[in-house]
């Protein structure tokens, strides 16, 4: 065993003199360390290894440090993993490099003792490449035609233990001669790579040998530390570590980015994990989610199914060109993408990838992988910079498996560098991956969308992210209250760098991480504070509301946040997310809300709630808006009948139109009693209406005519139409204008606009205008049934509704068609859509797929609400996508489709090119299922109905619930999409 570790370099005499000197200048001065190598020098053999050269050989100073250090077998007993097996092949391939680049190239192997062999390199003008095969030796050679200072050390690895890695470092000092240093600038090429890395593993032992090689312009040092083995104390500084990137040197410009910092993180951590140390050289990381960055698949949280394909595809050489990874942020897509890259590449035979002890993992984790790239999405948009991509692309790997390019946010790219890199799929090496990122995937041409394998990162579960917290807890010695950890899972919406960002914060504090300190930290209140907030609203004690609304926000919570708080727990409750128990306030609270009629406030207040969050956003008086919105909530009652219908055309309507003001308008009344008779269940309420009107509708009438600036205009409004009911519900009126002639209809709707404004600013809130043609002979059980049966969705305008009154007092669809208005109905008008939601079942159709209710709205360009209504959306699958909406006004859940519901209340020329009804919801609705989460938006890009009218659709808001009658089959549908 004494002369069993061999390390023979041949090299010439004159430079290896100078070596030498090297080498003790080079002694660390703080630990001496250096003079350890002195023995190793000392006791070395000088060889005439070639006609030229001298060969240098070194030996363990004795066996039993080799011993020590693989475990009593030798180091050759190491277990070099697949890094043999594709030794050959790589070392041609290495060759074949650096001999194109006109490299001088040094190899250094580690290898078994059954197959030690003696790998090198030399450029053409190098005398030769010796192999030196002798059994038990580990040999490091190096032939240098043209002037080499090599310094080989070999650490005493006397300190050994068991599952400690061993680092043996070899340090090489190349001095290139001074023409080749001419060659390298003028190729201007910086070469450095570790030709040998060897990392072995063994039962029990770990021992890693770590050759590195480094070959520049200038000198290179290839360092390693580690405790045990004694080069931490030798090396003091860390690898110095020269970039090699074909593509970006070639270009000029850095489109390939090197996470420097961060890989070095990744990779000391790495090694840290594997070795169970610390690196000393390791800096400290940015933040928590920088440093618990996963590094293998088992890292990974809550992707499991993402972590099994890619394995599978790994181990079953199925590996597709183009990966695309999208989902919302913060849920691991870079991450799996950088491990997906070390995973290809990665020489273990273990079925664990990447193994992080391979040659290229080590090379990977420290950011020294020259074949993974990550790519700056926004700088390979020029043209040029694609191109250039593509053709370094289309260069094989040279020393790894798999040449690997991340592009991060690819939705940034532009259509033209989509084409190129999608036409260059077919003809890159087999050995090329592109890796897209994006959250956006709606962004992305479609043609790359069907050409990639795609991978969805869904949110983290909270449950996920809350251990995952509490073992960063563990790991960064913080103490934490599992309460809080839980809090932070919630508010962080499935976003672990999102929880590991707060946590980060709050960590900062230096305390206890306690619930109370995430609430101050994030400006909301407490669930408890929260629910006695909102049994206090939900009460009718309306000076205790206001005060405690005023006092939350003045003091801390912003009028938004309150909000959304508030309408998350209420969307908890009625999920049955909040179960019984907890403290005190909660199981008070939920005792007291359990009735059906407690439920449908609860639902009520919601739709409130989420109205107002609208208004918040845009309103500058958000105080106002929060506590208006309060006091609504008392006052929503149940009605058992239809709760969730406003009463628009009701008989009770019709006696107002009548101007029966004893019930409709009392004396100095105000708006609120304008529709209450026949409906005390349904207590409407006034918001805003001035008081010096007298509340009746003529008066209002002449007001809002009053301000009409065309005498014309206002006279014909005046003598031809008629007020016939205003009702104000939530916050929003209801305004019926009747014509008893078609013609007058239409002249009024083309002014509707100033006529809705004028009535807007009468009563002083947002306002739905309908304007009915009715004709005079019309009774008013006629008049009342009529409308009863008529469509309102939609509608901002009505015109001819009922031709054959006086023949046909039902009316049909028929009759409807007939005489819906064929011209249109707004111009250059935007109409917001935003909903509401309120998971239903379908009340015509047993439940197939996913039952929504959606309450839409349409708004006039300034905001204003013209109009609203509810409609149930109903999609059975993919292929049939059937929509359904309930009119707003029918209360008895009747149902129609929705395409002829579309077409008629909105009234368009060419409906089916148009607006084709079903067909635009399944096209803009289609892609918003996601019932795995929770809460989604749905982002409606601008819809353009040229020719028509403009309807621009604003984001959707939905929050989405299964519906109750859901049965197993639909769950499992409901899964899929
Ligand atoms: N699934 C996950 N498992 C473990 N850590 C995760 C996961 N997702 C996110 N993280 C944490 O969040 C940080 C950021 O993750 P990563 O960059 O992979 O997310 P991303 O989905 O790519 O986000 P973005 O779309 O914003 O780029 C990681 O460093 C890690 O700490
Ligand atoms: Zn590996």
């Amino acid at each position: 065993m004494m002369d069993g570790r061999r390390h023979s370099v041949d090299i010439p005499i004159s430079k290896t003199l100078v070596a030498l000197r090297r080498v003790r200048s080079l002694r660390d001065p703080s630990t001496n360390a250096v003079s350890r190598l002195s023995p190793l020098i000392d006791d070395g053999d000088w060889e005439n290894g070639s006609s030229n050269g001298v060969s240098l050989s070194l030996r363990f100073l004795n066996a039993s440090h080799a011993g020590d250090c693989d475990g009593g077998n030798g180091f050759s007993r190491s277990n070099s993993l697949d890094f043999k097996g594709q030794r050959e092949q790589e070392t041609a391939e290495l060759e074949l490099e650096m001999l194109n680049s006109k490299m001088n190239y040094c190899g250094i192997s580690c290898q078994e003792g059954r197959r030690d062999e003696q790998l090198v390199y030399s450029s053409p003008k190098q005398q030769g490449i010796s192999r030196d095969k002798s059994p038990n030796e580990s040999c490091c050679s190096i032939h240098e035609g043209g002037g080499l200072d090599l310094i080989a050390i070999t650490p005493p690895c006397n300190h050994l233990k068991d599952g400690e890695l061993c680092y043996l470092s070899t340090a090489l000092r190349v001095d290139h001669s001074k023409s080749d240093r001419k060659l390298l600038r003028k190729n201007h090429m910086i070469q450095s790579g570790v030709v040998g890395d060897l990392a072995s593993h063994l039962g029990s032992q770990q021992c890693s040998a770590r050759f590195a090689l480094e070959q520049t312009t200038q000198d290179v040092d290839a360092l390693d530390n580690h405790h045990g083995c004694g080069l931490r104390s030798c090396w003091s500084k860390s690898p110095r570590f020269r970039e090699s990137n074909h593509y970006s040197e070639i270009e000029g410009l850095p489109l390939i980015l090197q996470h420097a910092n961060e890989t070095d993180l990744n990779g000391n951590r790495n090694i840290r994990c594997i070795g169970g140390e610390l690196s000393p050289t390791i800096g400290t990381p940015r933040s928590l989610s920088v440093k618990f960055r996963p590094k293998s698949f088992d890292d990974l949280v809550g992707q499991n199914v993402i972590r099994k394909s890619l394995l599978g595809a790994i181990s079953r050489g199925r590996i597709s060109s183009f990966y695309l990874f999208h989902g919302p942020r913060g849920t691991g897509k870079t991450s799996a993408s950088r491990i997906f890259a070390a995973a290809l590449n990665c020489l273990s035979s273990l079925e664990q990838k990447p193994c992080g002890l391979c040659r290229e993992c080590v090379l990977f984790f420290s950011g020294r992988n020259k074949n993974v790239n990550e790519v700056d999405s926004l700088r390979i948009n020029r043209a040029e910079k694609v191109k250039s991509l593509v053709k370094h692309a289309c260069i094989p790997p040279i020393s790894s498996s798999f040449k690997v390019f991340i592009i991060d946010e690819c939705q940034l790219l532009h259509g033209e560098t989509w084409a190129s890199i999608l036409n260059s799929l077919e003809n890159v090496s087999h050995h090329v991956v592109f890796v897209m990122i994006t959250p956006d995937l709606d962004n992305l041409p479609r043609s790359a969308i069907s050409r990639a394998q795609r991978y969805h990162f869904a949110k983290i579960k909270d449950a996920d992210i809350s251990r995952r917290l509490e073992r960063i807890c563990v790991e960064e010695g913080l103490e934490s209250e599992q309460v809080a950890l839980d809090f932070i899972a919630t508010r962080s919406c499935g976003s672990l760098r999102d929880a590991e960002t707060m946590l980060d914060q709050l960590s900062l504090l230096g305390k206890k991480i306690t619930i109370s300190l995430v609430h101050e930290l994030t400006g909301v209140i407490s669930d408890d504070e929260l629910l006695d907030f909102l049994d206090l609203a939900l009460s009718s004690d309306t000076s205790s509301t206001v005060i405690r609304a005023r006092e939350l926000v003045r003091t801390r919570i912003d009028p938004l946040q309150l909000i959304s708080q508030l309408a998350n727990l209420i969307m908890d409750i009625l999920s049955g997310k909040c179960e019984l128990g907890g403290s005190e306030v909660k199981t008070g609270f939920y005792n007291r809300y359990t009735s059906e009629a407690d439920l449908q406030k609860l639902s009520h207040a919601l739709g409130i709630l989420s109205e107002t969050e609208k208004q918040l956003r845009i309103s500058k008086n958000q105080a106002t808006w929060f506590t208006a919105a309060l006091l609504q909530l008392s006052s929503v009652e149940y009605s058992p009948v239809d709760t969730n219908t406003t009463k628009l055309c009701t008989p009770a309507a019709v006696s107002i139109r009548d101007g029966d003001t004893c019930s409709t308008s009392p004396k100095g009344g105000s708006l609120e009693h304008l529709s209450t008779a026949g409906q005390s269940d349904d207590k409407l309420y006034r918001l805003g209406v001035q008081d010096d009107h007298n509340g009746t509708l003529d008066s209002i009438w002449y007001k809002a005519t009053e301000m009409c600036q065309s005498s014309r205009l206002k006279t014909f409004l005046r003598k031809q139409g008629k007020l016939s009911s205003v009702f104000v519900s939530q916050g929003r009126a209801v305004a019926e204008l009747d014509f008893h002639h078609r013609d007058y209809v239409s002249k009024a709707e083309k002014s509707w606009k100033l006529i809705a404004n004028s009535l807007q600013f009468i009563l002083g809130c947002n306002l739905e205008l309908r304007i009915n043609y009715v004709p005079s002979c019309t009774s008013d059980s006629m008049y009342a049934k009529l409308k009863r049966s008529s469509f309102n969705f939609f509608s901002c305008s009505r015109r001819i509704r009922w031709k054959s009154l006086l023949t046909n007092e039902q009316g049909s669809e028929s009759d409807y068609a007939e005489y819906t208005s064929r011209k249109p109905m707004m111009k250059d008008q935007t109409l917001t859509c935003s909903s509401d939601y309120e998971p239903r079942v379908p009340p015509f159709e047993s439940c197939h797929g996913i039952g929504m209710e959606v309450l839409s709205t349409l708004r006039n360009s300034e905001g204003n609400l013209l109009s609203s209504g509810k409609m149930l959306l109903n999609r059975p699958d993919e292929e049939t996508p059937r929509t359904y909406c309930s009119r707003v006004d029918s209360g008895k859940g009747e149902g129609c489709n929705y395409e002829h519901l579309a077409s008629s209340t909105l009234d368009l020329d060419n409906q089916s090119d148009c607006f084709p009804g079903t067909r635009w919801l399944h096209k803009k609705f289609g892609s918003f299922y996601a019932p795995q989460q929770k809460d989604f938006v749905l982002s409606i890009p601008k819809f353009k109905c040229s020719e028509i009218c403009r309807y621009d659709l604003e984001p959707f808001v939905f929050s989405h619930r299964r519906p109750n009658n859901c049965t197993q089959a639909t769950e499992k549908k409901c899964e899929r999409r």
